[in-house]
């Protein structure tokens, strides 16, 4: 496993008829890490999923696991893997325990050990002897998740994991999800078209529309490009903002507002700016940084959400 990322995808690209439901994307996802595609309903989350499960076919484009071809050694790269696409089916009157086992029945090489291992990584120690109908939508996912485990994939992938899940089910999934990667130094992919739920759960995000690959990075990096941040300067004069800016060589667009302006600056700009807005006899009644959301950067990325 000498490659340094868990999972590539090269020029990867689905056609299902005439139709391309996958575009040509190229994506490296790091070892060890909470990895998310965000992206609206039908915008090919699943699509790409399937393919990096060994689900369906790849229609051009190359998958790699740990460095190892998907098309040219589908078991060798497959056996990393373990995936939940759709919900796992689980025996509602057996308990959390009986369901393991006999799907441990099924794949050679599962020791009665690792089975309490899978349930204690995903925290079900406490309920594993519990029959599976008296468990919560998150218990039972847990339990899912505690299934694909078993044979130790190293990259665990979830189709849209937070589905259905209420906040704390969604901070316990954070949890567990955390303590595989920090653990078992598992790599993690989730998809989901909900932003808020991302940021909680991802160290990277690749964000995907109509098939396409639009933005990809570290969370803190597409809240914030560089380190430009938004600013709103409070003023008791906005008249002569214009010239004060060329005054100091600044190109930066600014937008005036009520009670002064809006501009995008980096923290040496900003002391530069309030210097000469100062020194022009102009009062500064305040310098606050406009809070930018992964909101307004996927709003802005996506193009405002709207459909093409
Ligand atoms: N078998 C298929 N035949 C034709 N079109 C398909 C097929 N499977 C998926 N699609 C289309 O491909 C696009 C991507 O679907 P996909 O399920 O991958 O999106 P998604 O991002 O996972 O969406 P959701 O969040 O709704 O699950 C959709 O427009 C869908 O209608």
């Amino acid at each position: 496993m000498g490659s340094k990322y868990a999972l590539q995808l090269q020029n990867l690209t689905k056609k299902i008829g005439r139709t391309t439901i996958i575009d040509d994307i190229t994506l490296n996802i790091p070892k060890g890490e909470v990895f998310g595609l965000l992206g609206p309903n039908g915008s090919g989350k699943t699509t790409m999923i399937r393919m990096m499960a060994g689900l369906m076919k790849i229609t051009k484009g190359e998958i790699f696991i740990h460095g190892i071809n998907i098309k040219k050694d589908f078991e060798g790269a497959i056996k990393h893997v373990g995936a939940i696409v759709e919900n796992p089916e689980l025996y509602k009157f057996l308990t959390g325990y009986q369901n393991l086992q006999h799907y441990a029945r099924m794949v050679p090489g599962i020791s009665e050990e690792r089975i309490k291992e899978a349930a204690s990584l995903v925290k079900l120690d406490q309920r594993i002897y519990d029959k599976v109908d008296t468990y919560s939508l998150g218990m039972r996912q847990r339990l899912g998740v505690a299934q694909a485990l078993l044979h130790r994939p190293s990259v665990l992938i979830l189709d849209e994991p937070t589905n259905g899940l209420d906040p704390a089910g969604i901070r316990e999934l954070r949890d567990y999800l955390r303590h595989l990667t920090d653990t078992e130094g598992t790599t993690v992919v989730v998809s989901s078209h909900m932003l808020l739920e991302m940021e909680l759960l991802c160290d990277r995000l690749a964000i995907i529309r109509n098939g396409r690959l639009l933005d990809e990075g570290h969370i803190k990096d597409l809240i914030h490009s560089d380190d430009q941040v938004p600013v709103r300067f409070n003023v008791d004069d906005k008249s002569r903002i214009h010239d004060i800016l060329s005054q100091v060589n600044s190109k930066a667009k600014y937008k005036q507002i009520m009670d002064g302006f809006e501009i995008t600056l980096s923290k040496e700009e900003i002391a530069v700016v309030n210097a000469a807005l100062v020194a022009n006899g102009i009062k500064v009644y305040g310098i606050n940084p406009v809070t930018k959301t992964l909101e307004d950067s996927f709003l802005q990325i996506t193009g405002d959400g709207e459909d093409e």
